[in-house]
């Protein structure tokens, strides 16, 4: 469903060229949740930029249903939802002009965009906010919002980057029964996010990005049996060590 292959971006930089994503290769199903992690600066964000068609690679491509990026950018955006840390509501719209805007955007027809409205705020917990101001709503509520502004197109593939940072304990629940639903919808998902104990939990299969690389990939039973280390954290540490 999603299908990054041999994917390489170069920066300039004052004293040469940085290769900040370096021959990375995954794919991932439907209905299955890779976790792509990495320290600071091992490619992460850019390899997502690459993938939403925010910047072209060097060498590599990426494809989201068997449609690749470069050749159809816009059948490639209509095919992706992303949800970052940031909300990103607009606060003089109510939370129903919002999401139909966005689906307006995607070209969701109109009857389409009204039941979606609906129906994905009840699953989220957010039906009676429909009609408020999101510019009045709690943190909790707007990220809601934007959990359901990411499906309101219903894309086959999910980008979720850093989808817990800064949240409390029931904000992460909401992430998690978020990524619960996707994975039951059927999408492919995508989590880029430093905590460890959470991409543990969460995630089917991961990467492990460094220096632009990707130095492990499978599942966690896999990534023992390439390491010989018993926890996420360990072949982490390792990573960054050697
Ligand atoms: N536009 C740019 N110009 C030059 N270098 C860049 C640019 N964008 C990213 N980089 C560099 O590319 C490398 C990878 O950056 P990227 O943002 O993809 O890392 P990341 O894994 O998302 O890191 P973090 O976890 O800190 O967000 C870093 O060394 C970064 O400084």
């Amino acid at each position: 469903m999603l299908l990054v292959h041999s994917l390489t971006k170069r920066f300039p930089i004052d004293d040469g060229v940085l290769t900040a994503v370096n021959d990375v290769t995954f794919e991932i199903g439907s209905g299955e949740v890779f976790g792509l992690l990495g320290p600071n600066g091992a490619g992460k964000t850019t390899t997502m930029r690459i993938i939403l068609g925010l910047l072209q690679p060097d060498s590599g491509y990426t494809e989201v249903d068997g449609l690749r990026t470069s050749a159809d950018p816009m059948a490639v955006k209509s095919r992706l939802g992303f949800v970052s840390a940031s909300d990103g509501v607009y606060p003089w719209l109510t939370v129903r002009e919002m999401l139909l805007y966005f689906a307006d955007l995607y070209s969701v027809n109109v009857t389409e965009a009204a039941s979606r409205c609906e129906s994905l705020c009840d699953m989220m917990d957010i039906g009676d906010l429909l009609d408020r101001r999101a510019g009045d709503l709690s943190t909790g509520q707007r990220q809601r919002v934007t959990l359901v502004r990411g499906l309101i197109h219903d894309p086959p593939v999910m980008l979720l980057d850093e989808p817990t940072r800064g949240l409390d304990v029931v904000g992460v629940q909401t992430i998690f029964d978020y990524i619960d639903i996707l994975r039951r919808g059927g999408k492919a998902v995508v989590v880029c996010t430093h905590r460890l104990d959470e991409a543990e939990r969460l995630c089917d299969r991961f990467g492990l990005l460094h220096r632009g690389r990707l130095k492990h990939c499978g599942t966690l039973s896999d990534l023992k049996e390439q390491t010989g280390r018993d926890s996420l954290v360990d072949i982490f540490v390792d990573l960054i060590r050697n």
